[in-house]
């Protein structure tokens, strides 16, 4: 028999510098898969759309203001911990310095990606990278 689960949605920004690179950042300590790098983001709360959802996660975890989000694709991952729809934004205009206000570390990051390890839901994003960018073999390091 298969329980109901509920499903988390999420809202993940994928922040693309004027360069092409993307940045990453880990998951602090105390939260499950800390240490695992993905791109910053974070669960929708009730009465919140994904770009509020977004917006408030930036703010809180890496101190900047995001201007316009475009949402890019969506994906639904089947945790031990959770199902989640992960809400992926491409996000191309921001405001103010990083800050890594829980502790997590940054990289700017192209392909194929060079930290790890990296969270198994941030896996396809790097794939559908490597298919805008025509980027053949590895998209990260195992
Ligand atoms: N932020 C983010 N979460 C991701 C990515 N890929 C992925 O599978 N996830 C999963 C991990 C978590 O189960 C969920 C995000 O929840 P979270 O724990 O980061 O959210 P939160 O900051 O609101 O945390 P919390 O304080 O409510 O626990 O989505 C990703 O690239 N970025």
């Amino acid at each position: 028999m298969s329980s109901q689960r509920p499903l988390t949605e999420v809202a993940v920004g994928v922040l693309i510098a004027p360069d092409g690179q993307f940045l990453l950042t880990t998951r602090p300590e105390g939260k499950v898969y800390a240490g695992y790098w993905e791109f910053p983001g974070g669960k929708v709360e009730a009465g919140e759309s994904v770009e509020q959802a977004l917006a408030r996660e930036l703010r809180e975890e890496i101190g900047i203001e995001i201007g316009q989000a475009h949402p890019w694709k969506t994906e639904i991952f089947d945790y031990p911990h959770a199902l989640v729809r992960l809400n992926f934004c491409k996000v191309f205009d921001w405001q103010g310095e990083f800050q890594m206000l829980e502790g997590q570390r940054m990289a700017w990051a192209g392909l194929p990606v060079r930290v790890q390890p990296v969270l198994p839901g941030t896996i396809p994003v790097l794939k559908w990278f490597a298919e805008e960018r025509h980027h053949a073999g590895p998209t990260h390091l195992d």
